[in-house]
């Protein structure tokens, strides 16, 4: 749990204290008062990477040159502060008083998701975002995933790099045989999670959706073959392409109504629901093997919904154990969430309301 959070020089906050609430604390703010920004700040320290940009040097307030971000979080391993400052270019990070490598290292005690008005993306564009949400609940039910992503990860740069290079079959295929080994692990570990995920889906979609809606997973390589198989009977063509077009780095997740591809018939909205559907059954998993909830940002979950469409996703996100921050332009944008807690933001200032 997130109990509290100090920002500076974050995107427009130039600095901020707020201890929240367990259960739910609301954020109330005009349009660019800063209510995106502390969403932003929270993501930052619980994924190590920002909502929008790839480019760190674009969270510094305009004129600053250092930002920092400290949560204070109560885990299973006790109270702990977590933080990372950037500066000249470097991220440096902590963790109960001890310098870490890397921000996994918060990420795997400070479990965050995001729901926010662009969730819809996640039916309609391509697979990299699909695929980083679904490693993302991999993560968090079992940390160990991280090591063969990394491994798989490097050897993917390196067999690339080989293609590139034009390099002779002896090294590319060492750098296969690694893929192979780790790239299966990966794999299996993401099968098994949709599974499991699944039938926790549809069961929230049905209460999201009016028709039936479902998933599948699909490894990134032929089902009649194994990865050793399918990185060696695709490397003259890769080595045309110069980049590896077969292995877990190409999974993706099918979102499917009444059987057919959602992409191409459901409306804005509700692939809004279907996304809400896919986040609320990542955390509701994670809820039954967690001692902690997950830390859930809302960032106006009113918007593209009708009130009908708001009452259902509204009711989801109490079915599902979770911390709650959520932002809205208005008091009435806050009705309907469990909030106990209510912070008036206005440029880039944080005031406790009665
Ligand atoms: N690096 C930065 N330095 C200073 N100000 C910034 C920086 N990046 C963004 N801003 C400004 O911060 C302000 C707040 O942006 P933010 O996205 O947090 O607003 P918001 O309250 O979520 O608004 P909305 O309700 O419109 O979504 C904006 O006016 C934006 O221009």
């Amino acid at each position: 749990m997130l109990a509290g959070i100090d920002i500076e020089n974050f995107r427009c906050i130039a600095q901020a204290h707020l201890e929240f609430d367990s259960r739910g604390t609301g954020i109330l703010g005009n349009n660019g008062s800063g209510k995106t920004s502390l969403l932003e700040a929270i993501f930052f320290l619980g994924h190590g990477r920002s909502l929008r940009t790839n480019t760190r040097e674009k969270l510094l307030k305009r004129g600053a040159d250092f930002f920092r971000v400290v949560g204070r979080l109560e885990t299973p391993r006790g109270k702990l502060v977590a933080g990372a400052e950037y500066t000249n270019g470097q991220t440096r990070s902590r963790l109960a008083g001890q310098g870490i490598s890397s921000l996994s290292e918060i990420a795997e005690v400070l479990p965050i998701q995001l729901i926010d008005p662009s969730v819809h993306r996640l039916v309609e564009e391509g697979s990299a975002r699909r695929r980083r949400l679904l490693d993302w609940g991999v993560f968090h039910v079992k940390h160990e995933f991280l090591v063969s992503w990394r491994r798989y990860q490097r050897a993917l740069l390196q067999r690339n790099a080989a293609l590139r290079a034009g390099e002779g079959l002896a090294v590319i295929s060492a750098w296969e045989k690694e893929m192979a080994e780790c790239g299966s692990v990966v794999d299996q570990e993401r099968a098994e999670y949709a599974s499991r995920l699944k039938p926790i889906f549809e069961e929230l979609a049905s209460s999201l959706l009016p028709n039936r809606a479902s998933f599948d997973y699909r490894r990134g390589w032929s089902v009649d073959e194994s990865l050793a198989e399918s990185l060696a009977s695709k490397r003259s063509r890769d080595l045309q392409l110069r980049t590896t077009s077969t292995g877990p780095h190409r999974a993706d997740l099918t979102f499917k109504t009444e059987g057919v591809l959602a992409r191409d018939l459901v409306s804005r909205g509700q692939q809004k629901m279907l996304a809400c559907a896919f986040i609320l059954a990542q955390v509701r998993l994670r809820a039954e093997t967690a001692p902690t909830p997950t830390c859930l940002l809302l960032d106006d979950p009113a918007a593209e919904l009708d009130v009908d469409n708001l009452g259902k996703l509204l009711r989801a996100i109490e079915s599902v154990p979770s911390q709650l921050i959520v932002t809205s332009v208005t008091e009435a944008g806050l009705r309907g969430v469990n909030i106990h807690k209510v912070f008036h933001v206005e440029q880039g200032e944080f005031t406790p309301m009665l």
